[in-house]
């Protein structure tokens, strides 16, 4: 834990959304979600002007500290501390927390991975009758479904941060619970931390399923 002289991004107010994130990558690494330095997770710690707290980037998720955070603002530019780079996909935290989520956590499940590698040809995959899906926010049956978009994987997070923005606003057809970059992994989000904590574990068993599935009785 810092003392006050740490140079850290968590300072006494935020240091608890720090541990509930250093948390989260302890249980996620645990799982299998976010191995090595894979994954990055941010919270909004102010609305005006946007600031988050985010992983820096390059460092091993399941034994993160403190003073791997930065603060960003809403161009994803590092605020404090200094010197510290902010994830590399840090655009893309940006423009959820702008559409107003809370919390971004992504992960790098090899469910994950390989389905949206092989569904990206469909340019989604769909979860549908499920029971956990009630465990998504704004889901209440198994009676429903969730299609959740993939997007070919790139280097260019600036051009897939404006394409996830357009997709947010669209009215008719809004971007819902995630989106899979292909051979890559999940992007979800929820109002806070413990939002988003439950759409990863719900949306990474649902894809558990679609593999299992196919494993055991191939294409369906
Ligand atoms: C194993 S490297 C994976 C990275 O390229 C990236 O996709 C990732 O999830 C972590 O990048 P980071 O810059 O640490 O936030
Ligand atoms: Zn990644």
């Amino acid at each position: 834990m810092p003392n006050k002289d740490t140079p850290t991004a968590a300072s006494e107010e935020n240091l608890l959304l720090c541990e509930e994130l250093i948390e989260c990558g302890r249980d996620f690494h645990r799982r299998g979600w976010s191995l090595g330095t894979s994954s990055n997770y941010s919270v909004v710690t102010e609305r005006e002007p946007l600031t988050l707290l985010m992983t820096g980037s390059g460092f091993d998720k399941g034994r993160l500290r403190p003073e791997q955070f930065v603060t960003v603002d809403e161009k994803a530019r590092a605020l404090k501390p200094d010197g510290l780079k902010p994830s590399s996909e840090a655009l893309l935290h940006t423009v959820l927390a702008k559409h107003g989520a809370g919390a971004v956590l992504h992960t790098h499940s090899v469910a994950a991975t390989v389905l949206s590698e092989h569904f990206l040809k469909d340019g989604g995959v769909r979860l549908s009758g499920y029971e956990m899906l009630k465990g998504l926010s704004g889901i209440s049956t198994h009676e429903s479904e969730a299609w959740i978009e993939i997007y070919p994987n790139t280097q260019e997070i600036a051009s897939l941060a404006t394409v996830i923005s357009l997709r947010l606003n669209d009215a008719a057809r809004p971007l819902r619970h995630g989106f899979l970059m292909a051979g890559h992994g999940l992007y979800t989000w929820g109002r806070n931390i413990a939002e988003a904590r439950r759409q990863v574990e719900v949306l990474e068993f649902l894809l558990e399923v679609v593999t299992q599935k196919r494993l055991l009785f191939g294409s369906f």
